[in-house]
This record gives C-alpha cells, structure tokens and sequence, in this order.
C-alpha cells in the first residue's frame, strides 16, 4: 500500500463576498413579467454591460438595485448584507450611485457648481452654518472635473454644454460619493459616433483607480464589447447569458433576441 504521507487538512480559501448580489427577483406589471427569478453576483471591481432589447428588464433590475423599484420577491445584498428595502437616497449613502439616460444636472449653473452641489449632498462638507464650496471643496470639485478631463468646461453654465460632456459631468457627479457600485444608463446614448469612444476612455480611465463595480445599461455593441469584462443578457425578464463579452455575444439566444445577429 502507497502510504502517503498524511497532509494537514487545509482550509478551503473562503470565497470573496460579491459587492452586489441580487437572488431570486421577481417583479410584475400587471401581467408582464419584468424580473423572473433573477439571480446574480458581481464582483468588486468588474466592469458588466447589461443588454437586451426594448423592454427586456434592464431598467426594472437597474431600478430595484437602486432602490427605486421595490421587487415583488427576492432580495438585494450589497456586501452581504440585506439593503432590499432600502430607498433609492439610502442606497446612495451604501455607495450605490447612478448616472441617468437624461443628464440629472442644473442647466443655469456652471460645471463646478454643480459639482459643489454633489460635493455638498454627499454630506462630506455639508453643514447647515457653513455654505457649499467654503473650506477647499471647491478645489475638490475642480479636481473632480480635471479627472475627467472637464477642466475647460468648469466654469461654462450647463445649458452652453454639448451633450458628451454633460453625460462625464453626471457621470463625475455620481463619482463624488466614492461609490462601490455606480450604474450607468446607456451613457453613450445622444453622443456622437466621433464623441462615443473619446467619452468611455475618459470614463473608464477616471475609474481605473477606483475599486468600483461599473453596470452599465447599453445598445451599442461597440462599447459593450470593448469595455466590459463580462456581459448579461436579458430577455423578456430573464437572464438568457451572462459570460465573456465573445462568449456572450456569440451565442444563439443572445444573437436571436438581443443583436438580430448583428455580431
Ligand atoms: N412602471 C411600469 N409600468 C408598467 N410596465 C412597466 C413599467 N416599467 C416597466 N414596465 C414593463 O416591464 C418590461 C420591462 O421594461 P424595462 O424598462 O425594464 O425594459 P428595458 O430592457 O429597460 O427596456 P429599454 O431598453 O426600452 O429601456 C416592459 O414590458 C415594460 O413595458
């Protein structure tokens, strides 16, 4: 008999914990099913296009991780811990911010004053006896701006602004909170084809420092496939694939009822 020296028995390592994670949701409206049975883990870090075609549930399962969609069953963990019935503001305070198709944004103001006004919602340098912009925030919102290449527009009111632009200053207000999940709604939608790339390695190289877990909702296959790490399919309320973008991309549902075979 081989006697094999005994080994100490080793602990398996223990498996990180997803920042996201969303188990068994379901939503209706009526008698559409939004979310059936979604079930899904993103690590820290990951970079994850969501696509589907016109109504498949992108938005419904962008809203109940945001917090302002209650699912109908199901739960929402963010670090582990249970935050399913949390508020879109209180979800916003556990690090889970989002950006909007439409810029959220104060057309009269300039670039660096809505920048002041994030700077002072996040609550870091909010106090009721001390206004917005006092004590070096200022100079943290121009840094915001300068990390995405914004500087030349701080001080131009909003309205003047072309829509990219406005897009990476939504996008650089969300990012004031230092979130651990920042959600992106379809942020090249309305940019010029010439603007589309400039503006998503603007954005992915003002994250790359970060430890963020970017979603983001998207059409154009073009920046799903060059910026993501990992794509989720869904259709008519489900997950169909969820894999490598070439994996994803290639396979049959998805060119079925996402791309129309368009890759
Ligand atoms: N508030 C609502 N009331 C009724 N039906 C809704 C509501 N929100 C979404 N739905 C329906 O739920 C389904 C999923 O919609 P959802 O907006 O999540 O899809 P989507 O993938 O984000 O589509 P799009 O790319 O057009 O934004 C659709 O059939 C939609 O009509």
């Amino acid at each position: 008999m081989n006697a094999s020296p005994a080994r100490a028995p080793r602990s398996a390592p223990s498996p990180a914990v997803p920042v996201l994670e969303a188990r068994n949701l379901n939503k209706s409206f009526g008698a559409v099913s939004a979310a059936a049975d979604i079930s899904i883990e993103f690590a820290t870090g990951s970079k994850v296009s969501l696509i589907g075609a016109n109504g498949a549930g992108k938005t419904t399962f962008v809203n109940m991780v945001t917090g302002y969609l209650k699912p109908d069953s199901g739960a929402i963990l963010l670090d582990g811990v249970d935050v399913t019935k949390k508020k879109p503001r209180a979800m916003t305070h556990l690090g889970v911010c989002r950006s909007f198709q439409i810029p959220q944004l104060c057309e009269p103001m300039t670039s660096v004053e809505n920048m002041l006004v994030s700077f002072g919602a996040s609550g870091r340098r909010f106090s009721l006896f001390r206004p917005c912009g006092s004590e070096g925030s200022e100079d943290e919102a121009r840094a915001m701006l300068d990390r995405f290449g914004l500087t030349q527009y701080a001080d131009r009111v909003v309205a003047e602004l072309p829509g990219g632009v406005r897009k990476l200053l939504d996008i650089a207000m969300a990012m004031v909170r230092k979130p651990k999940v920042l959600l992106l709604d379809e942020p090249t939608s309305g940019v010029s084809a010439e603007e589309k790339f400039p503006l998503m390695d603007t954005v992915m190289a003002a994250l790359a420092h970060e430890d963020v877990t970017v979603l983001f909702v998207e059409h154009d296959l073009d920046i799903v496939t060059r910026y993501s790490d990992r794509i989720v399919a869904f259709y008519a309320g489900k997950i169909i694939a969820d894999d490598r973008p070439d994996e994803v991309l290639s396979d049959d549902a998805v060119q079925k009822y996402v791309t129309g075979g368009a890759r």
